[in-house]
């Protein structure tokens, strides 16, 4: 492994690194602060301003990333295994080694605290680096390694990631029972384009129907770039695409209650579903009330995300003005329209709406934005 020696950088810590300690976590702080030591700059000194302007100086490298820098901090890493997590609750976590150990996990104090936010310092889907404590596969999360991607809900100021360093979202709807909606779709693919994430469109049930009926719409979204999967679990067809489609990738399953998701996991490996029904029962007994996402590993290779918050992936926190920007096939004709603020709804001299006249973008897909800014497109239906 490249080792890429960092330089000091200068921190400021959260005000919360502050608190006072309560007697009875003493010990655990202690530890804590031990570890830390280590990797602690002897110029570490309060500014005099207060608890908030504590910096610290400490040995990384910095990221540029999207929302601004991130440090990857340096470690000893000869003592330490890199991973994945599988699933996170709060500050304990299980990782995955790469000869298949599960390691019951809990972070380094240093790691929270760089975080912006403590709900968020380790996520399932995290590559991590961990020290092994203890011989009863417990280790501490010494280092999280930058996200290349992550799907999150909330604001901003809240967002809670709900998992990290997805590569595909398989969007699943039926053919038939319950029928397909297209702009159920189109709502789900928002979602993805939002996290920068690549859709696969499977189509299930297609046993049900004429599949030359369908012709039409996969069209539509294999001309924008989505991979689009023919589906039958009762007759194994498009399983060995959708396999392969899988294989080797992080894919979020996502799509309404019925339209076959548990059947497809079950095709594509046994183990899968019986990981899922276990999670469910956990779910029901009312064991972990917050929902987690916890990754599935295929036995061909990648991995599926399953838990039922992301399920049903949500519109959470788009704004009707968005909606355009991540309707790709949309993106050459806003710059025609006359009003830079056009809503491409009632506005004369629209290019959305002279696209559509001229079918360079699909009438259904232009019904489905129509609904999706009125708010009143199908709503996916939570599963409990
Ligand atoms: N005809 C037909 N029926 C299918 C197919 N796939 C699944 N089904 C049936 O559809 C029903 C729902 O399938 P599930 O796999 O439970 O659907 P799900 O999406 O996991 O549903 P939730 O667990 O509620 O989210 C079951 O009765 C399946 O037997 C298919 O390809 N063709
Ligand atoms: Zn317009």
């Amino acid at each position: 492994m490249a080792k890429k020696k960092g330089k000091k950088i200068r921190v400021a810590f959260k005000k919360n690194r502050q608190k006072k300690v309560r007697k009875n976590k003493l010990a655990s702080h202690q530890i804590d602060e031990q570890v830390d030591s280590q990797y602690r700059d002897a110029s570490e000194r309060l500014t005099g301003k207060g608890d908030l302007t504590r910096h610290r100086t400490v040995m990384g490298v910095e990221h540029e990333t999207e929302d601004g820098t991130e440090i990857v901090i340096d470690i000893d890493e000869q003592n330490c295994i890199p991973g994945r997590v599988i699933r996170s609750q709060g500050l304990n976590s299980v990782v995955q080694v790469e000869d298949g150990t599960r390691y019951e996990c809990t972070i380094r104090r240093l790691v929270r605290t760089m975080s912006r936010d403590d709900r968020n310092a380790v996520v399932a889907g995290d590559h991590v680096l961990i020290r092994p404590e203890g011989d009863e596969h417990q280790a501490v999360i010494e280092r999280v390694e930058p996200r290349r991607s992550y799907l999150s809900r909330g604001s901003k100021r809240r967002e809670h990631i709900l998992v990290s360093n997805i590569d595909q979202a398989v969007i699943v709807v039926s053919a038939d029972d319950p029928p397909l909606k297209p702009s159920l779709i189109d709502r789900f693919l928002i979602s993805s384009e939002k996290g920068n994430i690549h859709s696969i469109i499977c189509i299930n049930k297609i046993d049900l129907v004429d599949p030359v009926d369908f012709q039409p719409l996969i069209g539509v979204y294999a001309q924008m770039g989505y991979d689009i999967v023919l589906t039958s679990v009762t007759e194994g067809t498009g399983i060995p695409r959708l396999r392969s489609l899988l294989k080797g990738k992080q894919s979020v399953f996502s799509g309404q209650s019925g339209v076959g998701k548990s059947s497809l996991l079950n095709q594509i490996d046994e183990r899968l579903l019986l990981e899922t029904a276990e999670i469910s029962q956990e779910n029901r007994k009312g064991r972990h009330t917050t929902r987690f996402a916890v990754l599935l590993e295929i036995s061909t290779g990648g991995w599926v995300v399953d838990t039922p918050g992301i399920r049903q992936l949500e519109l959470w926190d788009v704004i009707p003005a968005e909606v355009e920007g991540f309707f790709r096939d949309f993106i050459p004709f806003v710059t025609q329209c006359r009003f830079p603020d056009c809503s491409h709804t009632h506005e004369t001299d629209c290019g959305v709406k002279r696209a559509v006249a001229h079918d360079f973008i699909s009438r259904q897909r232009y019904q489905s934005y129509l609904k999706i800014i009125a708010g009143d497109e199908p709503r996916p239906v939570y599963h409990q």
